[in-house]
């Protein structure tokens, strides 16, 4: 995963996406250090009375939100207006996602929004899909489901814990491959035999779901549409 990117530059790109939440909104709050950003903004604004409710999208943006004092709430009980979500990987208005395991959730609320912005620093920008893309998966089809990712011509390696012995384990108690493709060029194609795979329970490609992304640097934040 690309982690190269400044931490000034990911706070300008979680602030300025910030900024677009408004007043009674649903907002989904994606996971990682890029969308922390967006997060702890979007907790200073509700200290000085913006009344938002959050959304989470990972045990991570649970704990960080609640810190931060944004009220929380369930999917089932709100429809969510605007997401704010960062990725490892963005090429046209494709993303990898995952880095940190919370894809499944991510996505969910991602794809639920009204709108879904992107924030990311310039490491992130890049002509096509390279970096491995995470697949979670049922822990009983780790071995079947990294067959058939080699059958597509992907490269799985399971998801080692940095600090624990063993695997990394979901926020959903599943494991992760991450499957290198090399270049992707049809990353729709490869996200829909990804997602037919018996007991994938989802994967790092989100096509065309986000509409918007907020670059930041050292020195500002370049806003462009992803999709009309
Ligand atoms: O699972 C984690 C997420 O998809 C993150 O949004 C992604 O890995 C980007 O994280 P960061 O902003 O820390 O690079």
């Amino acid at each position: 995963m690309k982690q190269g990117g400044s931490d000034a530059a990911k706070q300008a790109a979680g602030e300025s996406a910030a900024e677009a939440v408004e007043d009674g909104m649903a907002v989904g709050l994606g996971t990682g250090s890029t969308a922390a950003h967006a997060i702890r903004a979007i907790g200073r604004a509700v200290d000085a009375g913006l009344d938002v409710v959050g959304v989470p999208t990972s045990f991570q943006s649970r704990q960080l939100a609640r810190d931060c004092g944004i009220p929380l709430a369930d999917l089932d009980d709100v429809s969510v207006d605007l997401a704010i979500d960062g990725a490892d990987e963005v090429a046209g208005g494709n993303l990898v996602k995952g880095g940190g395991a919370a894809h499944a959730r991510e996505k969910i609320v991602d794809a639920s929004a009204d709108r879904f912005l992107v924030v990311a620093d310039p490491t992130k920008e890049a002509e096509s899909l390279s970096v491995p893309v995470p697949v979670e998966v049922l822990p009983m089809a780790r071995s079947t489901v990294a067959e058939a990712v080699d059958d597509l011509g992907g490269d799985p390696t399971l998801r080692r814990a940095e600090r624990k012995d063993g695997p990394v384990v979901t926020d959903n108690g599943n494991l992760v491959l991450d499957c290198d493709f090399g270049p992707i060029d049809d990353p729709a194609a490869l996200a829909s035999d990804l997602a037919a795979l018996p007991g994938v329970v989802e994967h790092g490609l989100f096509v065309d779901m986000a509409d918007e992304i907020h670059v930041g640097t050292t020195d500002g934040v370049t806003v462009r549409a992803l999709s009309e």
